[in-house]
Parts: C-alpha cells; structure tokens; sequence
C-alpha cells in the first residue's frame, strides 16, 4: 500500500501562456486565471491582433478593469507581423508592461492571418527584441499544406526554429506549448535561452483521447495532441526539475457551438482547474515534489522576474466538473467536464 499525498503547499503559480480573449468574455476568463494565478502571459491574437504598444496596453487596461482581486498581474504580449519595426519594439519595452512578442507562422492557428509570412522578414525585429531584452515568444508549427498535422511541429524545428536560434544566441526563446519528444530534445540541447511551456492537456492526454471510439472536439487544440510516446516524453521533461521546462497551460476558450461543428475551432480549456490538473499529472508521474519548480520557479527566472512570495495549497478533495461554464453570452465546455478531478485548491 502506497501513502498518498493528502495536500501540497507551494510558491503561487503563474501562467506564462493563456488566452484572455476580449470583451463580455472578459469578467469570465480574468475571474478563472486569477483564482490563483500571480502573474499570466496574454496572449495578443484578438480579432484584430494587438500588433502595437496601444494596442496592447488599451488591451491590458481592460483585463485590470474586469479581474476581481487586485493581485492578478497580466504581462502583456505584441503580436508581429510582416509590417512590425523594431522601433515598435523598443517602444513596447520601454512601458514595461510589455515583455515578450509573438511569433505566430501565418495561417498556423487560431487567429494567426496577419501573423509572419516568412521569418526573415522579422530579423531586423529579432535584432531589436534581442537588444533590448524582449523575449521571443513561438508558435512552433509549419503551415505548409503539403506536411502531415503531426508532423508541424517537428518539421518547424528542423526546418525554422533552428536558424533563427542560431542567428540569435543572446535572444531569449520560449516555443510555447511542446507536443512532442522531438521537441524535448530539440529545447535540451539548445543553449540556456531557449525554453519550452507545457500544457496540462498535453500531459494527460494524447490523440487516442481526442479520436478512438468517436472524435472529441473538445480535445482538439493546436498542436494537435500526439501519439502516447510524445505524451510520455512531455510527462517525462515536465517532472525532470530541468528549469526549461516551465507553465503555461494555453487555456483557450471557444465557445460551445464553435467546438461541437463540422469544422471546430482549436482550443482547450483549462482555466477553471489549472494548477489542479497539473498536479494530477504529477501526481500519475509520482512527481509531485517536482511541481513547485514548473509551476512556479523556472517560469519567472526564465523571464527575469522575482518569484511570486507568497504560497497555495492544494489538497486531495474530489469535485464535479461542470458540463459548462458560462462565457460571456455564451458558454465553454471545460476540460474534464462532467468528470472529476481530484485536488482542490484552498
Ligand atoms: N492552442 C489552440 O488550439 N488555440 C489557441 C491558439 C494557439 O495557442 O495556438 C487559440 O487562441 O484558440
Ligand atoms: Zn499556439
Ligand atoms: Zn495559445
């Protein structure tokens, strides 16, 4: 017989990946991040993208007007583009509210049109980005239509990512979201300034949850889920206590009838239970002890920032996931709706 854990104190957590989407969403999406959550990284693909300081800080405004407690800090993102200057950049940098630009490849997920057509076309921005400190923050998929869905982010590394590491080395690099074992590697063997976000979805989850015996929309999320061995090799990195690998759970709300479709949209919610799905996938790696570093170390010493001071505790208490939660007008099937999960935060 096995001593289970009953409860776990550690350093309160941040999210360095998380989409906030915009508007009557709002008062929903700030309410579930900031639980418990001391700091997140916004994402900027809003319809339209916040490609410029203004934008971006207009965007922050309105998150800080609709969070609830006053300790949830957004730490915002610039989405570039074909068109953005590397004087964007070090205006960005300057308000300090502004810590990372996007790399989205053009066409590549959600919201990703007026992303980068071709890298190149950013190096002066790289440059800038790399002078003044601003990390480079990657959607790490190809979007040629000729490569395998499962073979994008692979081929991305290879093909893309490899370069711009190597005409940067003095830029600070964190390919969001890793789905696969080739993309474990690829971050371990890079130099001390490139990193890696891992879902809580892709550690308990691989494709056999989204399609065997029937297809599972609200699984599908960009990258896609891969097959168990990268599933294992996620688990494996996310609890080995490397400082590369750190939270960030791509929470990405949809609405209902935008998932459950003929052609339904990517994304993943994870918000409502963050910290306590991450602990079940520690949990099943027999890691708990390696959560606190992951969640909320090696996330803010990557980006320079103090780490949070205060403390959460999760205690092991079963509760029922709702079948939805409201958002905005509309409402979002969370993960493990209808299920349970096992820890609680108090
Ligand atoms: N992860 C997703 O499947 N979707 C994200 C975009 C993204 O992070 O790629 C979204 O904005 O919906
Ligand atoms: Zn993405
Ligand atoms: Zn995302």
């Amino acid at each position: 017989m096995t001593n289970k854990t009953e409860r776990i104190t550690i350093t309160r957590p941040d999210d360095w990946h998380i989409h906030l989407r915009d508007g009557a969403v709002l008062k929903d999406t700030v309410r579930d991040a900031g639980r418990y959550m001391g700091r997140a990284i916004i994402m900027p693909n809003l319809v339209p993208p916040a490609t410029d300081t203004a934008t971006a800080l207009a965007y922050r405004e309105r998150i800080i007007a609709a969070r609830e407690t006053g300790s949830f800090e957004p730490l915002m993102v610039l989405y570039l583009t074909d068109k953005t200057s590397p004087e964007e950049i070090k205006k960005a940098k300057a308000t300090g509210h502004i810590v990372a630009a996007k790399l989205y490849p053009a066409g590549a997920t959600t919201n990703s049109d007026s992303g980068v057509t071709d890298i190149e076309n950013i190096y002066p921005v790289l440059e800038a980005m790399q002078e003044v400190g601003m990390l480079l923050l990657v959607h790490g998929e190809v979007t040629d239509s000729s490569i395998d869905i499962f073979d994008r982010e692979k081929v991305f590394l290879e093909t893309k990512l490899a370069k711009v590491v190597n005409a940067f080395p003095n830029l600070k690099i964190v390919l969001e979201h890793i789905t696969t074992k080739d993309a474990v590697e690829f971050v371990e063997a890079a130099s001390e300034n490139v990193a890696a976000t891992i879902t809580a979805h892709h550690l308990l989850y691989n494709r056999n949850h989204m399609l065997a015996g029937g297809i599972r929309p609200h699984f599908y999320c960009l990258p896609i889920l891969k097959r168990n061995l990268h599933q294992q090799a996620l688990i494996a990195a996310a609890t080995s206590g490397n400082k590369k690998f750190f939270l960030g759970t791509d929470s990405a709300p949809h609405a209902k009838d935008k998932k459950e479709a003929a052609c339904g949209c990517a994304g993943a919610y994870t918000a409502h239970a963050a910290i306590e799905l991450y602990a079940e996938a520690f949990e099943d790696a027999n890691a708990l002890d390696k959560l606190e570093g992951f969640a909320s170390f090696f996330g803010p010493d990557f980006y320079g920032l103090p780490r949070n001071s205060d403390f959460i505790t999760l205690e092991r208490e079963s509760w029922d996931v709702p079948e939805s939660y409201p958002l905005g007008d509309s409402n979002v099937v969370p993960i493990k709706a209808g299920d349970q999960i096992h820890w609680t935060v108090k």
